[in-house]
């Protein structure tokens, strides 16, 4: 193993403290390491997999780690992590050798330590390479044994299959330990999708249509963001349940749109491509520094249909008369529970007072905002988590206070063939899951205001 091999492992461990104790967003450090350290590709492959498959397995990780160790010793939280970033490699990393592994890390030891934490070291990875990793089966209690096995939070476990059965629960969590592929949407006023696709191809990148959004591209093999298409600003990264809510919002050229919490813009840009650029979004966030990455990158879609805004979703009628616009967009803030595969720090930090405390903003802002679609108009509510507290039940209580507004029937049947009938969906919305089409989950909904 070369210094470049331990230098890696020392970057990801840095990271790791960063973001397992001390609260950092995994993809947020990640990137900042990736540009400081300006590694290679290959090299930043490796030390974004070898983080994020930690970070992904921590809790499974932590009941390994207790099978070789004396419990009663206290551990450095350096060595601890140290433990977990080794034992993932030597489960889960084929093309690196157990031996190499062990030999990277007593070295990291002795250089952040001293002999003894080494040799400490070396006596629990030679242990589990002995001895080798459970299956979990031992477990008898099912949410124990989930929760150990795919890493999540029991409550969350218990919370999941209350909500959702023990079949599907599992099938998520277990999906959720799985790598997506990439998605992106092409900009259709500066390519069309097959001439992007056979672009794509000529250059090597491996790539197909998606069965979902008639501008949705499948990103199969190669490194599409160093593509001269993505300079040009031909596409956006997005994932494909993301891209289904501006394909459900019934959009026509020349409305006039409100998105109410739009950063950093990726559903704004859609909607205004959507209208052919014709018509109006406004686009506000509560944030003005994120308000202002909408702009941006309306900017460099060169979309000009788009106005930015600093508010406040709950005081838009300061700025808004009622009745103003033909389609209302809320895509709300939320615990972020479907996009664990992308920042698995949301499992370890979010709690259920998240989740409720998060349901009372959703439905503030779905109450303050709603007087201001039009008759016939109608509005599109979605997040990207799991969760009925967040999302049905959000919708259920509107309508209970809301008598004007109710469920689209309509949006059903435009559902594409491929989600027609998934698991999770109930009378108030379709829930999409991870494992169903292998992008976020997502809940999505659309409300017609009758009166
Ligand atoms: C799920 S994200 C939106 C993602 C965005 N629609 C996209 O597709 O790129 C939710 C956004 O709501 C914003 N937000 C949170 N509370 C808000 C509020 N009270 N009013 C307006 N925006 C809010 C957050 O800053 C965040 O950017």
């Amino acid at each position: 193993m070369t210094t470049a091999n331990n230098n890696i492992r020392e970057i990801a461990l840095d990271i790791l403290l960063r973001i397992g104790d001390q609260g950092g967003y995994s993809h947020l450090v990640i990137d900042q390491a990736l540009n400081k350290h300006q590694l290679e590709t290959r090299d930043g492959a490796l030390l974004t997999e070898i983080v994020y498959g930690t970070l992904q397995r921590k809790m499974t990780l932590a009941y390994d780690l207790d099978r070789f160790i004396n419990k009663k010793k206290k551990m450095n939280q350096w060595v601890k992590w140290l433990l977990y970033l080794s034992m993932y490699q030597m489960k889960h990393l084929d093309k690196v050798p157990d031996h190499a592994v062990i030999h990277v890390a007593v070295e990291i030891a002795k250089k952040r330590g001293h002999k003894g934490i080494a040799s400490f070291v070396n006596g629990i990875l030679r242990a589990a390479q002995r001895e080798g990793f459970t299956d979990y089966s031992e477990i008898d209690n099912e949410v124990k044994r989930i929760s150990v096995k795919t890493s999540h939070p029991e409550w969350l476990v218990e919370r999941w299959i209350e909500q959702y059965g023990l079949k599907v629960t599992e099938k998520m969590c277990e999906t959720n330990l799985l790598h997506k592929q990439m998605t992106v949407r092409v900009q259709p006023l500066k390519t069309t999708r097959s001439q992007l696709i056979e672009q794509l191809e000529a250059d090597g990148i491996k790539a197909r249509a998606s069965d979902v959004s008639d501008q949705g591209i499948i990103i199969e093999k190669g490194n599409v963001l160093k593509h001269e298409s993505f300079t040009n600003s031909m596409f956006t990264v997005q994932d494909e349940s993301s891209m289904l809510v501006a394909e459900l919002m019934d959009l026509d050229s020349g409305m006039t749109v409100l998105d109410a919490c739009s950063a950093p813009g990726g559903k704004t840009t859609h909607i205004a491509e959507k209208m052919q650029d014709n018509g109006t979004v406004y686009a506000y966030d509560l944030h003005g520094k994120k308000a202002k990455l909408v702009a941006d990158k309306a900017k460099s879609l060169a979309l000009t249909s788009i106005q930015t805004g600093q508010a406040d979703a709950r005081k838009l009628q300061e700025k808004h008369q009622p009745s103003t616009f033909d389609r209302i967009l809320i895509d709300a803030p939320c615990t972020g529970l479907g996009v664990l595969r992308s920042k698995p720090d949301i499992k370890y930090n979010k709690s259920e007072d998240d989740i409720t405390q998060l349901s009372h903003i959703q439905h503030e802002i779905l109450d303050h905002v709603a007087p201001l679609l039009r008759v016939n108009g109608k509005l599109t509510y979605s997040t990207c988590t799991v969760d009925k507290e967040e999302n049905d039940y959000v919708i259920k209580s509107f309508l209970q206070q809301h008598p004007e507004y109710q469920v689209d029937q309509e949006f059903f049947n435009e559902i594409p063939e491929a989600l027609q009938n998934t698991s999770g969906s109930s009378e108030y919305g379709m829930q999409i899951f991870p494992q169903d089409f292998n992008s976020d989950g997502f809940f999505i909904t659309r409300l017609l205001r009758n009166s």
